[in-house]
């Protein structure tokens, strides 16, 4: 293997690796370089002989390095987005050697069952056949129940047998076994020695400020801050990470971002299709807690925060507890609530309203789209709107910032022409950030026009393919980087801004207003929003140059 191994470095990297024997101790030399060429080939998303090589390699005897732990692991969020992240970064060779997986759910599977599972969502392309049989074989099942102290001991023997390593929890579980399954990994399963335990928590963290303060000190109790992971996966995002570079890695934007400067901020989510059949759960959550408390506020808190000291995580996130603290809850008055029908003459879905889906409780007010302003009081943002906006089953999928700025002052032009300028940071699809802006129209008139200044990725970064939200933030697991993760306290605020209002909808039952599937949603939010200051005008007008429709 090493010399094979050997061989095809120097063959792909044109690398001399001028020893007179090729033992073991050089491989030590040869994997970071090795490394450093593979990290590019992931980085174009290639995958080749060499990194098949060198993963055989790096498995070759001694104790594991890591070993990742999938509880839940015959559930929809393992397959649909675990199994397939860890595989991406196995495959990219962006791992440490030597880490293991083992899957863990009441289930009675195999790795084949789990593989059949996964592999759908794994986007295996041509040529990858043989990686993919080398990432399962580092694979392990185990089946057992989540309140078994004796099942988890089985667990906790199979991580020993494979030697004193790092160990990583992923609980891709409901909530209504959080409690039993992280008492029985603190009492049989933690690392000993010196290598630690880091446990990784989907939301929902709690229902309300009640529910998540229960979770968080029986969470707290059990583990260090620095031992949880709470994912938001919205801040794995590309352009949402870039929210701070664009910040304050430009001069240009600092003078201007506050309350003198901006009019109004707008952060939407939207999605062009309904609960699909799973209305039974998300009825008990609603939009709100799906997407507003947890991803529209964490971009809010980016847009909003003071520039920490330094960008180590616990500066950033004291940074956003100080926006939340100055949030106060929100009343049902600053809201647009919606629920979607189904679209007359539609087909398929969007024939099907909120209330026709057969999990939903009969005459549920669970509102599937929502508007809310909230207001940072404080000396940068007093009076400056920030809307929130989320739903689903609408015209398309978007998620985006608009920072609109002030009208410009003692304006000279001609009534109207002027147009605000605004800056939208789009989230996804496309990733890009374009600043609307008044220039003269070209030519021999001197009217003004609405124009842009553009980045779209897709155009500026040639054959770029961005990780997905969860490969980076199961990295940054593996590295002990918790600034894209959400803190207890972050946690605490954010329900208590939400808790008033989600308690008032649950025990008022306000009907929320109807919107047709497929739409923009109820008119009302528009409306809304107009009235808060976000000046919508219809007449920007984006023209895509020859060279970006052509992709080049
Ligand atoms: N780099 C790129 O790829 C660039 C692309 N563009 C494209 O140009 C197009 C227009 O740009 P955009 O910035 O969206 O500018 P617009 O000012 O035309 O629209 C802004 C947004 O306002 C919302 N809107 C529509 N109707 C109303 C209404 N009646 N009241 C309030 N809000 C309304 C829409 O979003 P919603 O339905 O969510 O409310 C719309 O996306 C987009 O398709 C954009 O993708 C522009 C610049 C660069
Ligand atoms: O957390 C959630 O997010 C998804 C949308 O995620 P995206 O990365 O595809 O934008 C949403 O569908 C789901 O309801 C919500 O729980």
């Amino acid at each position: 293997m090493y010399r094979q191994y050997k061989k095809e470095l120097e063959k792909q990297r044109g690398l001399k690796c001028d020893t007179p024997t090729f033992r073991e101790t050089e491989v030590d030399i040869l994997l970071p370089v090795a490394d450093e060429y593979l990290g590019k080939m992931a980085v174009q998303g290639k995958v080749d002989m060499l990194s098949i090589l060198r993963d055989e390699l790096a498995y070759e005897g001694g104790a594991a390095s890591h070993v990742f732990v999938v509880l839940g692991a015959s559930g929809d969020l393992a397959k649909k987005k675990i199994y397939p992240t860890l595989w991406w970064l196995f495959r990219d060779g962006l791992l440490p050697p030597k880490t293991y997986f083992i899957g863990y759910s009441r289930s009675k599977l195999t790795v084949d069952d789990i593989k059949k599972k996964a592999l759908p969502f794994m986007k295996v392309k041509n040529g990858e056949e043989q990686k993919v049989e080398q990432f399962f074989k580092i694979n392990e099942y185990i089946a057992g129940s989540y309140d078994s102290p004796g099942d988890f001991s089985k667990l906790n023997k199979a991580i020993e047998q494979k030697g004193s390593c790092n160990r990583l929890f992923y609980l891709a579980l409901p909530p209504t076994v959080y409690e039993s399954v992280t008492l029985n990994l603190k009492a049989t399963c933690m690392s000993k020695s010196d290598k630690w335990t880091r446990v990784i928590v989907e939301k929902p963290f709690g229902k309300d400020l009640e529910s998540s303060n229960r979770l968080s000190n029986h969470l707290s109790a059990l583990f260090k801050e620095e031992e949880l992971y709470r994912i938001d996966h919205y801040l794995g995002k590309e352009m949402v990470q870039n929210l701070m570079v664009l910040r304050f890695a430009n001069r240009i934007f600092s003078p201007v971002w506050n309350r003198d400067g901006i009019a109004s901020v707008v952060i939407s989510f939207k999605e062009p299709f309904g609960t699909q059949g799973r209305g039974g759960y998300f009825d008990e959550f609603g939009i709100i807690r799906d997407v507003m408390q947890n991803h529209l506020m964490q971009i809010l808190t980016l847009v909003a925060m003071e520039k920490p000291p330094t960008t180590n995580a616990e500066d950033i996130r004291n940074e956003k507890v100080k926006v939340l603290k100055s949030i106060q809850p929100v009343d049902i008055k600053d809201t647009v609530l919606g629920q979607y029908v189904g679209k007359p003459g539609g087909k398929g879905d969007e024939a099907q309203g909120y209330l026709d889906d057969p999990t939903v409780p009969k005459g549920s007010v669970t509102p599937t789209f929502a508007t809310a302003v909230l207001h940072v009081k404080n000396e940068r943002w007093d009076g400056v709107p920030f809307i929130l906006r989320c739903g689903k089953a609408l015209n398309e999928r978007k998620a985006e910032v608009r920072i609109q700025f002030k009208d410009v002052a003692g304006d000279i032009f001609p009534d109207g022409e002027v147009k605000r300028n605004e800056l939208v940071i789009r989230v996804q699809p496309d990733e890009a950030v374009y600043l609307k802006m008044m220039a003269k129209s070209p030519g021999m008139s001197f009217n003004c026009e609405e124009t842009e200044l553009d980045l779209s990725y897709s155009s500026r970064y040639k054959d770029l393919k961005l990780p997905d939200a969860y490969e980076r933030l199961i990295l940054d697991v593996f590295s002990g980087i918790q600034i894209n993760f959400v803190r207890s306290d972050e946690l605490y605020e954010a329900w208590r801004i939400f808790t008033p209002l989600l308690n008032k909808i649950e025990t008022e039952k306000p009907k929320p207003i109807t919107y047709v599937y497929g739409s923009r949603g109820p008119k009302e939010s528009d409306e809304f929003m107009a009235d808060r200051d976000f000046k919508y005008t219809g007449t920007y007008r984006w023209t895509e140059s020859k060279e970006t429709k052509a992709g080049l």
